[in-house]
Protein backbone atom coordinates (compact mmCIF):
# COMPACT_ATOMS: atom_id res chain seq x y z
CA UNK A 1 0.00 0.00 0.00
CA UNK A 2 2.82 2.12 0.53
CA UNK A 3 3.50 2.40 -3.44
CA UNK A 4 -0.17 3.94 -4.02
CA UNK A 5 0.99 6.88 -1.58
CA UNK A 6 4.21 7.14 -3.43
CA UNK A 7 2.90 7.39 -6.54
CA UNK A 8 0.52 10.09 -5.18
CA UNK A 9 3.95 12.32 -3.95
CA UNK A 10 5.62 11.04 -7.10
CA UNK A 11 2.40 12.72 -9.52
CA UNK A 12 2.43 15.87 -7.65
CA UNK A 13 6.54 16.46 -8.22
CA UNK A 14 8.17 19.06 -8.58
CA UNK A 15 5.53 19.89 -5.54
CA UNK A 16 6.26 22.82 -3.06
CA UNK A 17 4.98 21.38 0.49
CA UNK A 18 4.12 24.06 3.07
CA UNK A 19 6.13 23.81 6.45
CA UNK A 20 3.10 24.24 9.08
CA UNK A 21 6.12 25.87 11.74
CA UNK A 22 5.10 28.88 11.71
CA UNK A 23 1.32 28.98 10.86
CA UNK A 24 -1.54 30.03 12.70
CA UNK A 25 -2.13 27.12 15.17
CA UNK A 26 -5.30 28.75 16.58
CA UNK A 27 -7.09 28.24 12.78
CA UNK A 28 -5.37 25.43 11.57
CA UNK A 29 -8.42 24.63 9.58
CA UNK A 30 -8.49 28.02 7.70
CA UNK A 31 -4.54 27.94 7.57
CA UNK A 32 -5.41 24.43 5.63
CA UNK A 33 -8.25 26.55 3.53
CA UNK A 34 -5.58 28.60 2.59
CA UNK A 35 -2.87 26.32 1.36
CA UNK A 36 -5.44 24.21 -0.65
CA UNK A 37 -6.62 27.62 -2.21
CA UNK A 38 -3.14 28.02 -3.17
CA UNK A 39 -2.66 24.91 -5.33
CA UNK A 40 -0.79 22.81 -2.28
CA UNK A 41 -0.83 19.61 -3.13
CA UNK A 42 0.80 17.89 0.33
CA UNK A 43 1.96 19.38 3.38
CA UNK A 44 5.36 18.72 5.68
CA UNK A 45 4.65 18.31 9.18
CA UNK A 46 7.91 19.12 11.57
CA UNK A 47 7.90 17.00 14.53
CA UNK A 48 10.70 17.72 17.40
CA UNK A 49 10.98 16.53 20.34
CA UNK A 50 13.73 18.74 22.23
CA UNK A 51 16.32 16.03 22.42
CA UNK A 52 17.31 15.21 19.03
CA UNK A 53 16.60 18.71 18.22
CA UNK A 54 17.14 21.40 20.68
CA UNK A 55 13.10 22.72 19.73
CA UNK A 56 10.00 21.23 20.63
CA UNK A 57 6.83 21.43 18.54
CA UNK A 58 3.88 18.91 18.03
CA UNK A 59 3.12 15.60 17.78
CA UNK A 60 0.20 12.99 16.68
CA UNK A 61 -2.23 15.27 17.94
CA UNK A 62 -2.07 17.91 15.66
CA UNK A 63 -1.35 15.26 12.62
CA UNK A 64 -4.61 13.95 13.74
CA UNK A 65 -6.13 16.91 13.55
CA UNK A 66 -5.04 18.11 10.18
CA UNK A 67 -5.56 13.89 9.24
CA UNK A 68 -9.30 15.34 9.86
CA UNK A 69 -9.03 18.93 7.59
CA UNK A 70 -7.87 17.14 4.61
CA UNK A 71 -7.15 14.52 2.33
CA UNK A 72 -3.25 16.22 0.86
CA UNK A 73 -0.76 13.57 1.75
CA UNK A 74 0.74 14.58 5.13
CA UNK A 75 4.95 14.20 5.20
CA UNK A 76 5.90 14.00 8.65
CA UNK A 77 9.86 14.59 9.43
CA UNK A 78 10.39 13.08 12.74
CA UNK A 79 13.53 14.87 14.37
CA UNK A 80 13.27 12.89 17.36
CA UNK A 81 15.31 10.15 18.53
CA UNK A 82 13.18 7.28 18.61
CA UNK A 83 11.28 7.27 16.13
CA UNK A 84 10.15 3.63 16.02
CA UNK A 85 8.76 4.59 19.49
CA UNK A 86 5.98 6.33 17.64
CA UNK A 87 5.85 4.77 14.81
CA UNK A 88 2.49 3.09 15.11
CA UNK A 89 1.26 5.91 17.06
CA UNK A 90 2.09 8.64 13.59
CA UNK A 91 0.44 5.79 11.31
CA UNK A 92 -2.74 5.64 13.51
CA UNK A 93 -2.79 9.81 13.27
CA UNK A 94 -2.90 9.50 9.29
CA UNK A 95 0.25 9.88 8.01
CA UNK A 96 1.23 8.85 4.37
CA UNK A 97 4.98 9.49 4.30
CA UNK A 98 7.35 9.20 7.76
CA UNK A 99 10.81 10.37 7.83
CA UNK A 100 13.27 9.73 10.53
CA UNK A 101 16.83 10.88 10.77
CA UNK A 102 20.03 8.75 9.86
CA UNK A 103 21.92 10.82 12.53
CA UNK A 104 18.89 9.04 14.97
CA UNK A 105 18.88 5.71 13.54
CA UNK A 106 22.24 4.55 12.20
CA UNK A 107 20.80 1.23 11.08
CA UNK A 108 17.44 1.56 9.99
CA UNK A 109 16.29 -1.40 8.14
CA UNK A 110 13.90 -2.78 11.16
CA UNK A 111 12.62 1.03 11.14
CA UNK A 112 11.93 1.14 7.55
CA UNK A 113 10.25 -2.37 7.51
CA UNK A 114 7.67 -0.99 10.44
CA UNK A 115 6.95 2.04 7.87
CA UNK A 116 6.36 0.29 5.26
CA UNK A 117 4.37 -2.42 7.58
CA UNK A 118 1.35 0.53 7.73
CA UNK A 119 1.52 1.24 3.94
CA UNK A 120 3.55 4.46 4.65
CA UNK A 121 6.10 6.14 2.83
CA UNK A 122 9.60 5.73 4.08
CA UNK A 123 12.21 8.26 3.98
CA UNK A 124 15.36 9.38 5.37
CA UNK A 125 16.91 12.38 6.44
CA UNK A 126 20.42 13.32 6.82
CA UNK A 127 21.57 17.22 8.38
CA UNK A 128 24.32 19.44 6.14
CA UNK A 129 27.26 17.81 8.76
CA UNK A 130 26.34 14.13 8.36
CA UNK A 131 28.74 12.58 5.56
CA UNK A 132 26.68 10.58 2.67
CA UNK A 133 28.42 7.85 3.26
CA UNK A 134 25.82 7.64 6.38
CA UNK A 135 23.08 6.58 4.22
CA UNK A 136 24.58 4.18 2.17
CA UNK A 137 23.23 1.26 3.68
CA UNK A 138 19.51 1.68 3.47
CA UNK A 139 19.09 3.54 0.05
CA UNK A 140 18.08 0.60 -1.19
CA UNK A 141 15.42 0.32 1.03
CA UNK A 142 13.75 3.71 1.39
CA UNK A 143 11.43 5.53 -0.67
CA UNK A 144 12.70 9.51 0.03
CA UNK A 145 15.67 11.23 0.97
CA UNK A 146 15.33 14.35 2.70
CA UNK A 147 18.48 16.50 2.26
CA UNK A 148 18.76 19.39 4.51
CA UNK A 149 19.82 22.83 3.33
CA UNK A 150 19.88 23.77 7.30
CA UNK A 151 20.49 22.68 10.44
CA UNK A 152 17.39 20.37 11.57
CA UNK A 153 15.65 21.96 14.39
CA UNK A 154 14.43 25.53 13.25
CA UNK A 155 12.67 27.56 10.52
CA UNK A 156 14.54 30.69 9.01
CA UNK A 157 18.17 29.83 8.56
CA UNK A 158 20.04 30.08 5.29
CA UNK A 159 20.26 27.59 2.82
CA UNK A 160 23.18 25.43 2.67
CA UNK A 161 24.16 25.43 -1.38
CA UNK A 162 26.27 22.11 -0.47
CA UNK A 163 22.76 20.39 -0.49
CA UNK A 164 22.51 21.49 -4.60
CA UNK A 165 25.46 18.55 -4.98
CA UNK A 166 23.81 15.97 -2.66
CA UNK A 167 20.82 16.25 -4.49
CA UNK A 168 22.63 15.86 -8.03
CA UNK A 169 24.71 13.11 -6.68
CA UNK A 170 21.70 11.10 -5.03
CA UNK A 171 19.99 11.74 -8.27
CA UNK A 172 22.57 10.26 -10.32
CA UNK A 173 23.02 7.09 -8.19
CA UNK A 174 19.27 6.25 -7.38
CA UNK A 175 17.01 7.46 -10.11
CA UNK A 176 14.21 5.95 -8.47
CA UNK A 177 13.99 7.78 -5.22
CA UNK A 178 11.87 10.69 -4.48
CA UNK A 179 13.93 13.74 -3.46
CA UNK A 180 12.90 16.27 -1.09
CA UNK A 181 14.87 19.25 0.23
CA UNK A 182 13.99 21.22 3.15
CA UNK A 183 15.11 24.47 5.01
CA UNK A 184 16.08 28.06 3.37
CA UNK A 185 13.70 27.54 0.43
CA UNK A 186 13.00 30.52 -1.56
CA UNK A 187 12.45 31.24 -5.37
CA UNK A 188 16.14 31.99 -5.44
CA UNK A 189 16.80 28.43 -4.10
CA UNK A 190 14.53 26.80 -5.03
CA UNK A 191 15.52 26.48 -9.07
CA UNK A 192 19.24 24.99 -8.52
CA UNK A 193 17.56 22.10 -6.45
CA UNK A 194 14.88 21.66 -9.22
CA UNK A 195 17.65 21.53 -11.67
CA UNK A 196 19.78 18.85 -9.54
CA UNK A 197 16.62 16.63 -9.78
CA UNK A 198 14.62 17.47 -6.23
CA UNK A 199 11.28 16.25 -6.47
CA UNK A 200 9.46 18.11 -3.00
CA UNK A 201 10.48 21.66 -1.86
CA UNK A 202 9.74 22.53 2.01
CA UNK A 203 8.65 26.18 2.79
CA UNK A 204 8.24 27.58 5.99
CA UNK A 205 9.44 31.59 5.80
CA UNK A 206 8.45 31.82 2.47
CA UNK A 207 5.41 30.94 2.27
CA UNK A 208 4.11 32.26 6.28
CA UNK A 209 6.13 34.97 5.72
CA UNK A 210 3.82 36.54 3.18
CA UNK A 211 0.48 37.37 4.08
CA UNK A 212 -0.73 36.27 0.48
CA UNK A 213 0.17 32.31 0.60
CA UNK A 214 -0.86 31.71 -3.71
CA UNK A 215 1.11 34.80 -4.28
CA UNK A 216 3.90 33.34 -2.63
CA UNK A 217 3.42 29.32 -3.77
CA UNK A 218 3.05 31.14 -7.64
CA UNK A 219 6.90 33.13 -6.90
CA UNK A 220 8.12 30.00 -5.76
CA UNK A 221 6.97 27.96 -8.92
CA UNK A 222 7.65 30.77 -11.31
CA UNK A 223 10.90 30.17 -9.96
CA UNK A 224 11.40 26.04 -10.99
O1 LIG B 1 12.61 20.83 9.21
C1 LIG B 1 12.68 22.04 9.21
C2 LIG B 1 13.56 22.73 10.17
O2 LIG B 1 14.21 21.82 10.94
C3 LIG B 1 11.93 22.77 8.17
O3 LIG B 1 10.87 22.05 7.63
C4 LIG B 1 11.69 24.24 8.35
O4 LIG B 1 10.48 24.49 8.98
C5 LIG B 1 11.69 24.96 7.04
O5 LIG B 1 11.55 26.31 7.27
P1 LIG B 1 12.26 27.43 6.34
O6 LIG B 1 13.73 27.14 6.37
O7 LIG B 1 11.67 27.28 4.97
O8 LIG B 1 11.88 28.71 7.01
FE1 LIG C 1 11.13 19.80 7.96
Amino acid sequence: MHQERLTKLRNASPAVLPSLLQCDFGDLRSEVERLQAAGIRALHLDVMDGHFVPNLTYGMPIVAGLRKLTDLPLDVHLMISDPAAYVDDFAAAGADMLTFHIEAVPEPAQLIQQIHSHGIVAGVALNPQTPMEALSGCLDQVDAVLVMSVNAGFGGQAFDPEAVQRLQQLRQSHPELLLEVDGGIKPETIGPCHQAGCDLFVVGSAIFGQDDYAAAVRQLRDAL
